[in-house]
Parts: C-alpha cells; sequence; structure tokens
C-alpha cells in the first residue's frame, strides 16, 4: 500500500530546541523545563512585527483582541492573585523583630536578601513619620476658637491656702528612705543582687497560679501562727477588696500547736476585726479547727445556691500549711506535703463534699522589704539551697528566747553566733577532716529546727497578755469590717434607697455575719507541742467550757444558721459539731431518760474528767491546758451534786410512783394480751425470757475489767432491745 503524501507543515514540532514545548525527553530527563515554563519564556521573548511603514502586521499574544484605542478592563478573576503570599500578624511581627536585630547587629549578615521579603522590615508606621492627627481628635474651634471648651484642670485644693497647707502636710511626712525616685550620689558601693532563691514565689509562673485560685468563691489566707503578720500577703487583701469586693476571704492560723494558747486567742482577737479568722492545727490525728472550718465552708455553700458548686481557694506564702489543712479536712492524705517550700507547683482541685471543691495553691511571696535573713526564717526557702546558712543563725539567735535554744540544744552559753555553732559542732559531732567545726552543716541543722518548729518561737500580739481584754470569744466577736463596708457604700447619705443590687449585698453581708458570729472554738483543746516557760504562759479562761464540749476531740461548737441544711457526703465529718437543734433534741432525751440513766451518765462524765485531770498531770502539758483541766474539777464537783440531787429526786420519785406504776402496768399487760394473738403471746414471752449474753450479761455479774471490754452503745439504753430486756 502506498503510503499518502503528507500536503501541509505539521502541527508537532520536531527541533530539540530548548524552546520547544514538544520536544523529546532527551540528555536533561526529568530536569527539564515544563511546556508552562517555555510557554512563559517564549511569551517574554516575542516581538511585535511591523511593515516598513509602521503597521503591526503581526501583533504580540493577548494584544490582537481588542481593536487599538478600545477601553477595555482586566477580567476579575481570583487567578491574578495566585501568585500572593498572605503572613499572619504575629509572624509578621517576629519577622519584623527577629530581622531587626540581625540588621542591627554588625557581625551578623542577611543572606539572600532577594529571597527574603524585606520590603515587610519597613512596613511599620514610624513615629517620626507618622503624622500626629491632634484635629482628628479635636478640631481648631473647639481647641483655640472662641467656642473654645477648656477642661478645667481638676486641682485637689479649692485656694491657695489649701495649697499651702497640703504642701506642708507632705513635706512633714516626707521620708528620703522610700523616696524611689530621689537622685543620689554614686558611692561606688551598690547593694550585691540577691540570689534567684531568695525570690521563691515571686515568679510569674507561681502568680499565674494564684490569679487562677484567686477566682474561687471563697478564699482562704493560711497564716503561719508564729508569725501571722510576717506571712500575709496584704497586696493580695488589697486587690481582692478592690476588685473583687464579693469574694469572701479568711484568715486561717495555722500551726497553732506551736505557740501558747493565749497567743493563739489574742491573735485571732486581732486578726478578727479585718477578716474573719479561725485558729487552726493541721494534723490527720490531733486536728483542730477542722470542724469550724467545714461548717464555715457549709454555710458559704449555702449562700451560693444558685451555683452547683463552690469553689475554696488555699493561698498564702510557702510552707505555712496550706497543703496540710486539705488533707486535714479531707482526714487523707490528698495534697503532697513535706516540710521544706515550694512542695505544691501547680493548682490541684480537690473535692471536699458533693458541693464545695478545694483548690491548693504554690506559696506566693509578694516582693517585700524584707532581708534575706527574714526570707529563710519565714520558711520561704529551702535551707538545702542556702549558700552560706551561717549568716543567719545570728537572726535566730536574736529572735529566739536564750532558754529555748539551752533547752534545745543543751548548750549552756555563747559568745555569738559562730561560738554557737562551733560548741553545736562538737556536741553534735559535725566535724570536718582536722576536727574542723562543720559550720554550714550545724547550721543547715539549726535553720531546718526553725523552720519545723522545734525552736519554741512566735512574735507577741499586740495588746495585754492573756485574757485581759477579750473575756468573749473572740471569733463570735462582730467581724467589725462588714459593718464598716456596709456603712463605706453610702458615707453621705445612709438613708437613701439602696437598688436592689446593693440590698442584695447588703443581705448577703448581713448573712455571712450571721455565720460568723455562730463560730465558737474552744482554744483549750489546742495540743501545745513545745514547753514553753512560765512567762509565756498566761492562763487563759475558757468560757465556753461546756460539759458538752469536753468530750468532744475537737473542741468546737458551730451553730448551725440554716438548721434543715443537708449533710454531704465527705471524707471525714466533723468530729465535733453541734448546732442549737441537736441541743435542744438532747435536753428533751435528757428528760425523758429515767433518772437512774442519767446516774449513770454522770458516773460515766466523772469519770472521764478523772481520767482526763490524771493524763494532763503526768503529761508534760502547758499552764493552759492545765488551767482547762482545774475548770475539769469545777466541772466534776458540779456533777457530784447534780449527781446526789438526782439520786434524791429518784428515790422520792420511785416511792411514790411505784404503786400506780405497778397498777397501770398490770393493766395495760392485761389489756395488749386479751388483745394479741396466741403466736404473738409466745413471741412475747419468749423475748422477755433473760439471756446470759452481751449486755445484760455485764451488767447482772461483776466481772472484772467490765468497763474496759464493753461499752453500751447510748441507743442501747433506750432502743427497743434493751427495754424488752428489762420488762
Ligand atoms: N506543727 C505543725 N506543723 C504543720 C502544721 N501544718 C503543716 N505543718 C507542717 O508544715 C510543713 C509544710 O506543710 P505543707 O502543707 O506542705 O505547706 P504548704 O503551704 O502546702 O507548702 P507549699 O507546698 O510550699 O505551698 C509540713 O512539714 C507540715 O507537716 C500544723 O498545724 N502544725
Amino acid at each position: 500500500m502506498v503510503k499518502p503524501r503528507f500536503k501541509g507543515k505539521s502541527s508537532i514540532n520536531p527541533s530539540s530546541s530548548s524552546s520547544n514545548p514538544d520536544r523529546v525527553k532527551a540528555v536533561g530527563g526529568n530536569n527539564m523545563r515544563d511546556r508552562a515554563t517555555i510557554k512563559r519564556l517564549n511569551m517574554y521573548r516575542q516581538k511585535q512585527r511591523c511593515n516598513k511603514h509602521g503597521k503591526v502586521i503581526k501583533p504580540l499574544q493577548y494584544q490582537s483582541t481588542v481593536a487599538p484605542g478600545t477601553v477595555a478592563r482586566v477580567e476579575p478573576n481570583i487567578k491574578w492573585f495566585t501568585n500572593t503570599r498572605v503572613i499572619k500578624q504575629s509572624s509578621l511581627q517576629k519577622f519584623q523583630e527577629e530581622m531587626e536585630a540581625v540588621q542591627k547587629d554588625p557581625y551578623r549578615v542577611v543572606m539572600k536578601q532577594s529571597k527574603v521579603p524585606m520590603s515587610l522590615l519597613h512596613d511599620r508606621v514610624r513615629a517620626h513619620n507618622s503624622k500626629v492627627h491632634i484635629l482628628d481628635t479635636e478640631g481648631f474651634e473647639t481647641t483655640f476658637g472662641p467656642k473654645a471648651q477648656r477642661k478645667r484642670p481638676s486641682l485637689t485644693v479649692g485656694d491657695m491656702k489649701d495649697l499651702i497647707e497640703q504642701a506642708e502636710a507632705s513635706v512633714e511626712s516626707y521620708s528620703a528612705d522610700k523616696d524611689k525616685d530621689l537622685v543620689t550620689e554614686d558611692t561606688g558601693v551598690r547593694e550585691e543582687v540577691r540570689e534567684e532563691i531568695f525570690k521563691k514565689g515571686q515568679s510569674k509562673r507561681i502568680w499565674g497560679e494564684l490569679y487562677k485560685v484567686i477566682d474561687s468563691d471563697v478564699i482562704i489566707q493560711v497564716l503561719d501562727a508564729r508569725d501571722p503578720m510576717g506571712t500575709r500577703s496584704k497586696s493580695i487583701e488589697s486587690y481582692l477588696k478592690k476588685e473583687k469586693p464579693w469574694k469572701h476571704l479568711i484568715f486561717v492560723l495555722n500551726k497553732c500547736d506551736l505557740i501558747p494558747t493565749w497567743v493563739t486567742k489574742r491573735w485571732v482577737a486581732v486578726l478578727s476585726p479585718e477578716y474573719p479568722t479561725l485558729a487552726f492545727h493541721a494534723s490527720l490525728t490531733n486536728s483542730f479547727g477542722k470542724g469550724s472550718l467545714i461548717q464555715l465552708l457549709r454555710q458559704f455553700g449555702k449562700l451560693h445556691t444558685d451555683k452547683k458548686q463552690i469553689s475554696v481557694g488555699f493561698i498564702g506564702y510557702p510552707n505555712v500549711g496550706k497543703s496540710s489543712i486539705i488533707n486535714t479536712l479531707r482526714s487523707k492524705k490528698v495534697c503532697n506535703v513535706a516540710p521544706i517550700a515550694g512542695e505544691t507547683k501547680v493548682w490541684q482541685y480537690i473535692t471536699l463534699m458533693r458541693r464545695i471543691f478545694l483548690i491548693d495553691c504554690p506559696g506566693v511571696v509578694y516582693p517585700s522589704e524584707d532581708s534575706e535573713s527574714d526570707i529563710v526564717l519565714k520558711g520561704v526557702v529551702q535551707v538545702e539551697k542556702i549558700k552560706n546558712p551561717e549568716e543567719h543563725i545570728g537572726p535566730v539567735l536574736e529572735r529566739a528566747k536564750p532558754e529555748y535554744i539551752q533547752k534545745t540544744y543543751r548548750i549552756p552559753a555563747w559568745s555569738s553566733p559562730e561560738d554557737f555553732l562551733e560548741k553545736l559542732a562538737f556536741r553534735t559531732g559535725k566535724l570536718l577532716k582536722g576536727g574542723e567545726p562543720d559550720l554550714s552543716t550545724v547550721s543547715k541543722m539549726v535553720l531546718n529546727d526553725w523552720q519545723r518548729g522545734r525552736i519554741p518561737f512566735f512574735v507577741k500580739p499586740p495588746g495585754p497578755e492573756g485574757d485581759q481584754q477579750d473575756k468573749d470569744p473572740p471569733a463570735a466577736e462582730e467581724p467589725s469590717h462588714f459593718v464598716e463596708n456596709v456603712q463605706e457604700e453610702h458615707p453621705d447619705n445612709p438613708d437613701s434607697v439602696l437598688n436592689e443590687q446593693e440590698e442584695q449585698t447588703k443581705r448577703q453581708k448581713e448573712q455571712v455575719q450571721k455565720i460568723l458570729a455562730n463560730v465558737r472554738q474552744n482554744f483549750g483543746k489546742i495540743y501545745v507541742a513545745p514547753e514553753f516557760d512560765k512567762e509565756d504562759l498566761v492562763p487563759v479562761e475558757m468560757p465556753d467550757l461546756e460539759m458538752s464540749d469536753v468530750g468532744d476531740s475537737d473542741g468546737e461548737a458551730v451553730e448551725e444558721a440554716d438548721s434543715n441544711g443537708e449533710k454531704d457526703d465527705i471524707g471525714a465529718e466533723p468530729a465535733a459539731e453541734e448546732t442549737e437543734e441537736s441541743k435542744s433534741e438532747m435536753t428533751k432525751a435528757h428528760k425523758a431518760k429515767s433518772s437512774r440513766e442519767m446516774i449513770r451518765e454522770l458516773d460515766e462524765k466523772i469519770h472521764k474528767y478523772k481520767q482526763f485531770l490524771e493524763q494532763a498531770k503526768s503529761k508534760r502539758f502547758s499552764a493552759i491546758r492545765l488551767a482547762a483541766y482545774l475548770n475539769t474539777e469545777k466541772v466534776c464537783a458540779d456533777l457530784k451534786r447534780k449527781q446526789a440531787s438526782a439520786a434524791k429526786q429518784a428515790q422520792k420519785k420511785a416511792a411514790n410512783a411505784k404503786n400506780k406504776k405497778r397498777k397501770a402496768d398490770e393493766d395495760d399487760e392485761e389489756a395488749t394480751q386479751m388483745r394479741m394473738t396466741s403466736k404473738q403471746r409466745r413471741a412475747m414471752e419468749r423475748s422477755q425470757r433473760t439471756k446470759k449474753v452481751g449486755v445484760r450479761y455485764y451488767e447482772t455479774h461483776n466481772v472484772k475489767n467490765k468497763n474496759k471490754n464493753r461499752k453500751i452503745p447510748a441507743s442501747a439504753t433506750d432502743g427497743p432491745k434493751s427495754k424488752r430486756s428489762k420488762r
């Protein structure tokens, strides 16, 4: 077959030129220009062809469609924007900052500048370039014209006389020490930069944690009872007062077991007018204040009925015992506790009850004028991290009484802190190679003892010692700050009509006041561990020491404002909570009991008090506790008197009612037996038979260790079983 002859030009360009998009793959392989690139390059290369008269005979590509002079517009198409790049504001800023830094650095060079969007660098509006928009803010007319509205300067004084007086007053109150702007001559001596460890609790991270906790509904500031004022954060208090006045702030005076009871009582009295204050001893086995605190939180929970649950934040200096308090409230170890500062690293959420959550916070320290020794002795710094622990022994010896140091370390006398350390090193055998005393180790030992409360110490509260002023329990006093706050709101016109919101806050404050008035703590129940000198011990009267209180392990009474409150499930219910309601129920029940039972109960109580007294005498108790026990002796005498009168009454009553009762009983029995079926009668007879087991056995037999082995439950005396057995 004859092959047909090719007549026209082939559309396929057979050349192997690099500008031919149809060329066959050659030496370059995959590394050759693609079709799009070649077309683009050809487009750049093309030239307009004109004849000798200058008339275009072959227009450029894309030029031929529209006649010259025709008004055209560019097709609105997204493809025009495909080659643009979008950059985020934050990335732009980062680029500008970093590139600027590199450009300013004479030792660094920006490579391949053409590949970097350098134009973005000069994108910012510079201050000297920017226009000042004065007229945009305020027009010429209002500023300078005849209609100028000039603002009056706000002066704090009315006339010149006032101004002079004010100036004189400020001159008098001026102190050069507090003037931060005072320009002084450079003496060439500067204070050494503080070590990082002394800035513990001040970092941004810790403050961030604090602000998470501060959002809680109730905030508890934990103070160290040994130095409550030193471990207070006034800045946080003022912040809360100013910014979040609706939040409830409470003080908890922890570690009350390390100071004499009168000091606890006095500090509670001193702090209560400012914020509600509770004394506390955090311990899983021997706590104090737990009942009151839980009850207080419950009451606060009832104030916020609109919320599903309330959160309670614990704030305070490091090592004051925030985590320990939470553990005490939950009666188990839910937070890590350690005798070193900074154990709590981040905030933690703990459920106390269904409606109450606790939030633990790392210790926070507000930058203050405290010296390094102050910081160490407040327990903010971990002793192990202190470089020169010897430097802080002087302040320890100054603050603690010499007698306590002598007693703790059995060193009779010393001439200087170094002398003390040397003697202690020799006594404890802390020696270096050549028999030199190891002062650093000994100093750390002393500082550790100080931080852990092994050296008795406390800051004396202001005011008279002991009970001379505050006869009433201070926590029960009216918390005056609430009253103050309410008055502050309407200083000029107290009778003015409050709007609804104000009334609501006022009502809430009154409720809080009511709740706080009901909290009473029996400070006599604090187990004070250190042995204090007689000088530091002042007998404290316990006006609330009632019979019912003494038996409680916690020693507190809290009257519930809202007695209908539900009981929440909790890790541990408060040990000693007594409400008015329960008290009245108790008295009713007492009346209902027979006089014989009353006598037995009184006997038991006398026995308990005697045991208590013996314990107190045998143990190393402080004068305060003995004072409490002396009270107990009084109570014993009272009880004996009551017992005698009850016995007399019982005899009289028994004689009178004997005949009547027997008759009535017989009648009753006959009547009931008549009504009962034979089956019921047999069951009753069976139940009346004496059994020599359990309760009855110990009652009727003179058994040794009778009281030790058995305790009659309160319900057993008046429960249905015992009634049956007595008949
Ligand atoms: N004697 C005594 N020691 C207490 C009491 N409460 C706490 N401590 C001790 O104080 C130390 C610090 O307690 P933490 O509960 O870890 O203190 P914290 O405030 O949580 O400390 P940070 O984690 O640093 O914030 C521990 O050794 C506790 O045993 C108390 O009431 N009495």
